[in-house]
């Protein structure tokens, strides 16, 4: 499960993934997103506003720093749930409004769990399933 050691594992191996130069963390973004088109080319659509159809346009690229620092923010929040709720309950209310559906959240889970292991040195697959599981069942609505 998501305990206190697989929450400290995800954080420090999430560092590694995004501690890097900006271009670092969108080529990062670009891989995910890519990832997420290839298992649902529907969720392309969910992104006109922000040009979702070219994943190197600027308007996408400040989109993926959103959901990027939003990621940042819930991982380190791991260590304190408190916070880590209201922000996941924040999170739930702008994806809500946006009619986003759940399942999409367990698409990106799979993007997730293909291209973090490219980033880091030992992913550790069980940490990671169980603490995005954490983070998407708070946002799911
Ligand atoms: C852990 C997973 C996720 C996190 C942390 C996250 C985070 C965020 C953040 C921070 C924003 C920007 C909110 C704002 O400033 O207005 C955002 C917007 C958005 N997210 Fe997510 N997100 C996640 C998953 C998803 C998934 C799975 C989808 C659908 C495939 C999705 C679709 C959207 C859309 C459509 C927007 C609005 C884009 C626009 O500005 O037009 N998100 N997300």
């Amino acid at each position: 499960d998501c305990g206190p050691l697989q929450r400290l594992k995800v954080k420090h191996q999430w560092v590694q993934v995004y501690s890097g130069h900006g271009y670092e963390r969108e080529a990062f973004g670009r891989e995910v997103f890519l990832e997420m088109y290839n298992q649902a080319p529907k969720a392309k659509d969910l992104f006109t506003r922000v040009r979702g159809e070219n994943v190197f346009s600027p308007e996408f690229g400040a989109h993926m720093v959103r959901v990027l620092g939003g990621l940042d923010m819930c991982i380190a929040l791991l260590s304190d749930d408190t916070v880590l709720n209201a922000q996941l309950a924040h999170l739930s209310t702008q994806h809500k409004d946006r009619g986003i559906p759940n399942e999409y959240f367990d698409v990106m889970k799979v993007a997730l769990m293909k291209v973090v292991p490219g980033h880091v040195s030992h992913f550790d697959f069980d940490a990671w399933s169980a603490c995005y599981d954490v983070i998407a069942n708070g946002i799911k609505h």
